[in-house]
């Protein structure tokens, strides 16, 4: 069928194309189905509805599809049903629970990385690989193809250092120091994060306070060179695109599925060409791993992985239940870790937990003897050193290396939750400070996070202020607020948990 083409100048980040329900119907189409658009050249792309923004006879061609044919608006195209990619059917054998070969996967990773899925059929994947696992071979497989469909880093010196965490603990800034650390003493770590997936601020969203974040692969390669290490989102560069695809789709689930994590996080180290890489799992309740024995055996499979890989890999399982530090949310986070770099002041927590995996690293990559790892690692922060080398790392990014602590601002608009009773604070609910953080405007907006002024067995005050919602925005503290006052986070030692009323009250 041959319909006159209406430009639309969004990016829908797929090839996407707009009917009018007439011509749909007359060509047998539904919505989400695909059709055959030619030109000069042809692409396929799916479909979306409309009653009234294209007239029959017409067919809305979205940017993406307009820059692949490179063509004048003024023109035609033809239109024909096409039949659904071969990687959508991988999609609907893991559904049925059957096992996937290395060729079917290699063919649904293309299928995601040159945007042929429709975000239905991505998420079903998704929702697919949360409820039924993935083989460990079936995991390589995957991995590998991530890998194989973007760019290598390939160093012309070693060891190659990296550290990645699994996510799931509020708060979890530790990057911001580990890898000025790591760097500070002489090895090379070209950390690639990704922005938060469950979280209220992954990695990346904290940097981009400081630096940009986005590079392509050879600036990561050059700039981990010149200064050792750098702190870039993976998602910018073209190593493992697939992966960034993927978290698009996990981050409204806030879901991360086990084989989907695994390889998540190893096809960033191998595209970068990692040799030592220390895994951190957060463990403990309202995190992804409920207890230690669940985290053994996801650090077993990531080691495991990492063989089959050719990175050594070693997990440190940390303690979750709690936020790390007292900050949650880009801008927050980013003036807690930078105060740390600037004077070692800060909680004990924070340093610790950067320390602890900052020194495995130093051991595991030959400049600390075995047991002397954390303390090398303290003494780079009590020096300066690792604020100096974290100094390079945001200059060379591009970022103003003056920055202090005290520059970083976080969101003007604020609001104080307190102590409802006298007593000790038993509670901290995880995923409800995450989801007061989000709505408050985190990730996104740098200066939205919480701030927490009592801790899991500190002692407060009735009326004392136990947490400090902050935002950019004075409409979405109100929600934030509001959602806090619905379902607090916090739970004081003597609180009634719950009234559960009778059948007669009802
Ligand atoms: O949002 P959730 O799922 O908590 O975690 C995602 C974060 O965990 C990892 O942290 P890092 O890059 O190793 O510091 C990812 O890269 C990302 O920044
Ligand atoms: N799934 C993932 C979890 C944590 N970090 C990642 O990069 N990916």
């Amino acid at each position: 069928m041959q319909l006159k083409v209406q430009p639309l100048n969004i990016k829908v980040g797929k090839y996407k194309v707009v009917l009018n329900s007439v011509d749909a119907k007359e060509l047998g189409v539904n919505e989400g189905d695909r059709v055959r658009v030619r030109d000069h050249d042809s692409l396929t792309a799916i479909v979306d509805f409309t009653e009234d923004m294209i007239s029959p006879g017409m067919v809305g061609l979205y940017h993406e599809v307009q820059e692949k044919l490179q063509r004048e608006w003024t023109e035609t195209v033809d239109i024909s049903p096409a039949s659904i990619p071969k990687s959508a059917q991988v999609i609907k054998k893991l559904m049925n629970k059957q096992k996937l070969t290395q060729e079917e996967i290699y063919l649904l990773v293309n299928g995601i990385v040159d945007e042929s899925l429709s975000d239905i059929e991505l998420s079903a994947f998704m929702t697919a690989s949360y409820i039924n696992d993935m083989s460990d071979d079936e995991t390589e497989w995957l991995t590998r193809a991530m890998i194989d469909t973007g760019e290598k880093i390939e160093f012309d010196t070693h060891p190659v250092m990296d550290k990645h965490s699994i996510g799931g603990v509020p708060g979890n800034k530790i990057s911001l120091l580990v890898v000025p650390i790591v760097a500070a003493n002489g090895l090379m770590i070209p950390k690639t994060s990704s922005r938060a997936i469950t979280g209220a601020g992954g990695t990346s969203d904290l940097m981009e306070v400081l630096a940009p974040v986005e590079f392509t692969a050879s600036e990561v390669r050059s700039m981990t060179e010149k200064v050792g290490g750098v702190l870039v989102w993976g998602g910018a560069t073209n190593i493992a695109p697939a992966d960034d695809k993927l978290i698009r789709i996990e981050y409204p689930l806030s879901i991360d599925p086990h084989c989907q994590l695994l390889a998540s996080i190893m096809a960033k180290k191998g595209s970068v060409g990692a040799d030592q890489v220390v895994i951190d799992i957060p463990t403990g309740e309202g995190t992804k791993i409920k207890n230690v024995q669940e985290g053994r055996k996801l650090a077993r499979d990531l080691i495991n992985l990492g063989e089959r890989l050719g990175m050594n890999i070693e997990c440190a399982l940390t303690y979750g239940s709690s936020p790390v530090g007292r900050t949650v949310g880009p801008a927050l986070e980013v003036r807690e870790a930078l105060k740390v770099l600037e004077s070692m002041e800060g909680p004990n927590s924070l340093i610790e937990k950067s320390t602890s995996i900052a020194g495995m690293l130093l051991e595991m990559g030959g400049v600390a003897i075995k047991g002397q790892g954390r303390k090398v690692a303290e003494d780079t922060l009590r020096n300066g050193y690792a604020l100096n080398k974290m100094k390079e790392i945001i200059d060379i990014q591009g970022g103003d290396s003056n920055v202090t602590s005290d520059d970083i601002n976080a969101g003007e608009y604020t609001h104080k939750l307190t102590a409802p009773t006298d007593g000790y604070l038993i509670e901290f609910n995880n995923k409800r400070l995450i989801e007061i953080a989000r709505l408050a405007g985190a990730p996104n907006d740098k200066g939205a996070g919480v701030l927490i002024h009592k801790k899991r067995g500190e002692s407060v005050k009735k009326d004392q202020a136990v947490l400090t919602i902050h935002s950019e925005k004075e409409y979405k503290l109100k929600s934030a607020v509001k959602s806090a006052q619905m379902n607090s986070p916090i739970m004081i030692e003597g609180m009634l948990l719950e009234r559960v009323p009778s059948y007669k009250e009802l």
